[in-house]
């Protein structure tokens, strides 16, 4: 959650020269409310299965960058379309997290003690993002021009 996503999604989209999609986005378009919203109302499990359609059918119709909910990986069908795909794990260490986020309620999964809750959701997940990435970008003190050439090296593209 605030790793840059978005921000290097678009620049790498830019780069390339090819189009940018965003499944968060896609879901707040589709279920008109925001993540936080579906959270409260429906609760986790329930997001997690409207995100694997949302994950599914961006794959099927986008070609170019798609940026995926910073959770979405925590599904085990969800990684199963990952796989055969090129993927760039954004990491960063918490401190430039709560930086990047803050106190900031519209990130549910952080809205309580950022620092301890994402610790504790690394902890969970990290080895979840290594499993499905092709390669690892650290952003940590790079501006979001140099981490989108990070990626670009790492994967050994030329820009368009
Ligand atoms: N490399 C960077 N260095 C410093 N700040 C950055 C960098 N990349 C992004 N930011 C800033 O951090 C914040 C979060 O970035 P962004 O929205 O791109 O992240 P995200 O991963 O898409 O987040 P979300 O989990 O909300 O989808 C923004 O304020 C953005 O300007
Ligand atoms: O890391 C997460 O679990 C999340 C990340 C965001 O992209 C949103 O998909 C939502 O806030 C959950
Ligand atoms: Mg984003």
């Amino acid at each position: 959650m605030g790793v840059g996503k978005s921000t290097v999604g678009q620049l790498l989209a830019e780069r390339l020269g090819v189009g940018y999609r965003d499944t968060d986005e896609d879901i707040v378009a589709a279920e008109g409310r925001a993540i936080a919203d579906i959270f409260v109302a429906e609760g986790e499990a329930e997001f997690r299965a409207v995100e694997k359609r949302s994950v599914r059918a961006a794959l099927a119709e986008h070609e170019g960058v798609l940026a995926l909910g910073g959770g979405a990986i925590l599904d085990a069908e969800t990684r199963g379309l990952l796989v055969g795909r090129t993927v760039v794990y954004l990491s960063m260490d918490v401190e430039e997290a709560v930086k990047r986020t803050g106190l900031n309620a519209a990130r549910p999964l952080l809205a309580i003690n950022p620092r301890k809750q994402w610790r504790e959701l690394m902890e969970a997940r990290r080895h979840l993002y290594e499993e499905v990435a092709t390669v690892v970008v650290a952003t940590d003190g790079r501006t979001p021009e140099e981490v989108t050439q990070a990626a670009l090296d790492a994967l050994e593209l030329k820009e368009a």
